[in-house]
């Protein structure tokens, strides 16, 4: 299961709290995104805080020098995850995971640009870094790139940190991050574009928690198997035809009373709303 997080990239204060409200509900991790919190400074993070309890937010700082003082009032206001560049000192990078420390919070280190990503993840891991930001910037993708090669190579050195994944990832491609080792999938344009965010927003998460979801659904299952299992056999050496396992309830054997009715396989992902919303525009 990967959890999933949205960019919210607009410059515009209210509009930004409205498609929070929109989306909140159908993603983990809501996702102040640069150019909108430098607009909009730590008071839009105090407005979503107070408004959105449920959800994780992340301060996209992409900090690159001053860490602990630029990122500690952040967390103190409420960030559950605040940014760092990987091209950062390293003494910046630390101070951001020693702030997050400080406040039991997450400091993500944002591989945008770093060259040799393999050496400076192991790097910042040993710093104790929480989660490694895979990242294809948006001038990035404008000029064709994709976040997927990167994040084979970083979730395959299976360091223990959390790897979060963006770039232009959207429901097409989620099942490919998620399958790829992301824990955290981001999306930005896909949802704010989308003349429906909410049910874009749904239809990600959906598909990102639907593989933890089917497992968990598998592992019910067992009980039940076991018991059909268990009843063709007891069945077969009393020297009776095991389709009669399949008798009416009252007659089934005790072995089909030990699954209590809430250990069914889990319920779906929320559905999609049906309220229709107009696109955000892109990020300046
Ligand atoms: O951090 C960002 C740009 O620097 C974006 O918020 C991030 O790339 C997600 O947006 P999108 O899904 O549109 O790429």
């Amino acid at each position: 299961m990967a959890q999933t997080q949205m960019a919210l990239d607009s410059l515009d204060f209210d509009a930004t709290i409205a498609l929070a409200a929109k989306v909140a509900p159908h993603v983990d991790i809501l996702e102040i995104g640069t150019p909108c919190i430098k607009h909009n400074g730590i008071e839009l993070l105090k407005a979503l805080r107070a408004k959105f309890p449920n959800n994780k937010i992340l301060v996209d700082l992409k900090t690159m020098d001053a860490g602990f003082y630029e990122a500690e009032p952040f967390y103190k206001a409420g960030a559950d995850i605040c940014t760092v560049l990987g091209t950062a000192d390293i003494g910046t990078i630390k101070g951001v995971i020693d702030a997050a420390n400080k406040y039991g919070k997450e400091a993500q280190i944002d591989l945008i640009n770093v060259n040799d990503k393999k050496a400076r993840t192991l790097e910042v891991v040993k710093l104790g870094a929480h989660i490694i930001g895979v990242h294809t910037g948006l001038d990035q993708q404008a000029a064709g790139q994709t976040p997927f090669a990167d994040l084979g190579l970083v979730s395959g050195l299976k360091t223990g940190a959390k790897v979060s994944v963006a770039g232009g990832v959207k429901a097409a491609t989620t099942k490919q991050v998620v399958d790829a080792g992301a824990d955290i999938v981001v999306a930005g344009a896909a949802i704010y574009g989308a003349a429906d965010p909410a049910a874009s927003a749904a239809e990600i998460t959906k598909i990102a928690h639907g593989s933890a979801a089917a497992s968990k659904g598998g592992n019910k299952l067992l009980p039940w198997i076991i018991a059909a299992v268990a009843a063709v056999l007891v069945f077969s050496l009393l020297g009776k035809k095991p389709e009669e396992a399949a008798a009416p309830a009252a007659e089934a054997p005790a072995a089909t009373e030990v699954v209590p009715a809430e250990d069914a396989p889990a319920a779906e992902a929320p559905a999609a709303t049906e309220e229709a919303a107009p696109a955000e525009p892109a990020a300046q």
